[in-house]
């Protein structure tokens, strides 16, 4: 509103032309400085995945930077340019896409997540020529032990594991070590190295369906009797590792963008990030990760991290299940005592983590 009353009362002062934030939302939107919340990534290995999408005739890679949320310290995407809803940010050639799967078995050859981290290390990681050919993608990646690698709780010992309390999320993490541990065994490669890979593909794949129809993700979720998501009739899946989209963050309750085919069917088909709704610059591009739908149990599950905020929660404790904790109080600490403890255990991350997820859960009980 201010930009504009300036405008009208500074006559022949062209407003809408006034700064270059492109095309996106009206006068007020277009006449307003945009208020970055990034630094921009200015490392070797950004700056080579850069060159090597521009070689392979990406599209709007100006519209985003890759940066550092002041904020919370974390890597992401943000946008540079205003947005209108439905547009297409930016898309990567299909061809720049690390599918995870062989195409000819259909996703039949990676059942489980491990299974797509032991295919991640034979086809890229530990493939010679491949490695070679993919490193600007491959050179992005976290690094153990990095500050963008973000454990799972199957990297948890016995002990930490149980302090998560909730049983459901405790039982997901053991199937997952066992899941780890028997591929392992069966391809002969150290668990050490296949649990890294498995994180690489559950926190940063894209699930692909093989044979739902491209709306499905839009209908109304259907939940079981322990308030998960139902996936319906278990379709096949193939798992792809995008470059440069992949640094997409999620957002529970915002999501402002998606990841969208283009042409699917098409040899020059394409991987998209489309506006969910206008996005003015300076924004983080943020999408809904998993089923759109996804628990804090699942996003750390998965993802390693604890959303801020997440409606979800609430649904999915009451709608309960006996792998659930039904009440407030049938945890063994108060809410407060975890505020306590957290306060107390600045310089322990791993704490840190497993109190956050307490204090999400606890906070999301209907009172
Ligand atoms: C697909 S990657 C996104 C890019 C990632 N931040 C990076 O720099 O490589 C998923 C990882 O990003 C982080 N992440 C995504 N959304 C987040 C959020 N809302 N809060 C905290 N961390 C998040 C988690 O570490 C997660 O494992």
């Amino acid at each position: 509103v201010d930009a504009l009353a300036a405008g009208t009362s500074n006559k022949g002062r062209k407003v809408s032309s006034s700064k270059s934030t492109g095309g996106g939302g009206g006068f007020g939107a277009a006449s307003k400085a945009p208020t970055f919340i990034h630094t921009p990534d200015t490392s070797e290995s950004t700056q080579n995945l850069l060159q090597f999408l521009k070689a392979q005739k990406a599209k709007g890679l100006d519209n985003v930077d890759i940066g550092f949320h002041q904020g919370t310290g974390v890597r992401g995407l943000f946008c540079t340019t205003n947005m209108k809803q439905g547009q297409i940010i930016c898309r990567i050639p299909s061809d720049c896409a690390l599918a995870l799967s062989d195409p000819n078995k259909n996703g039949e050859d990676a059942p489980t997540v491990a299974h797509g981290g032991s295919n991640f290390l034979e086809m890229y990681w530990n493939n010679e020529q491949n490695k070679r050919l993919w490193s600007p993608y491959l050179d992005t990646l976290p690094k153990q032990g990095s500050e963008q690698f973000d454990p799972t709780p199957d990297f948890l010992g016995e002990d930490e594991l149980m302090l998560l309390e909730f049983p459901r999320l405790i039982q997901r993490a053991k199937e997952r070590k066992e899941q780890v541990g028997k591929v392992a065994a069966e391809k002969g490669i150290s668990e050490e190295e296949l649990r890294f890979a498995t994180w690489l593909v559950s926190s940063r794949a894209f699930q692909l369906s093989l044979s739902a129809p491209a709306n499905e993700k839009d209908e109304m979720p259907q939940y079981d009797d322990r308030g998960q998501v139902i996936d319906k009739a278990q379709k096949k899946t193939i798992r792809v590792m995008v470059p440069f989209i992949d640094m997409a963050n999620h957002s529970s309750d915002q999501p402002n963008c998606k990841l969208t085919l283009i042409d699917p069917e098409k040899d020059d088909a394409w991987f998209a990030l489309e506006a969910t709704r206008p996005i003015s610059a300076g924004k983080e591009l943020v999408i809904s990760y998993g089923s759109g739908v996804d628990s804090s149990v699942e996003l750390l599950m998965d993802y390693g991290f604890v959303p801020s905020s997440n409606r979800i929660d609430s649904i999915m404790l009451e709608k309960g299940g006996d792998d659930a904790i039904a009440k407030l109080d049938g945890w063994t600490t108060t809410l407060d005592e975890d505020k306590t403890m957290l306060e107390m255990s600045r310089d322990d991350p791993v704490l840190q983590k497993i109190l956050r997820f307490r204090i999400r859960l606890k906070e999301s009980y209907k009172r």
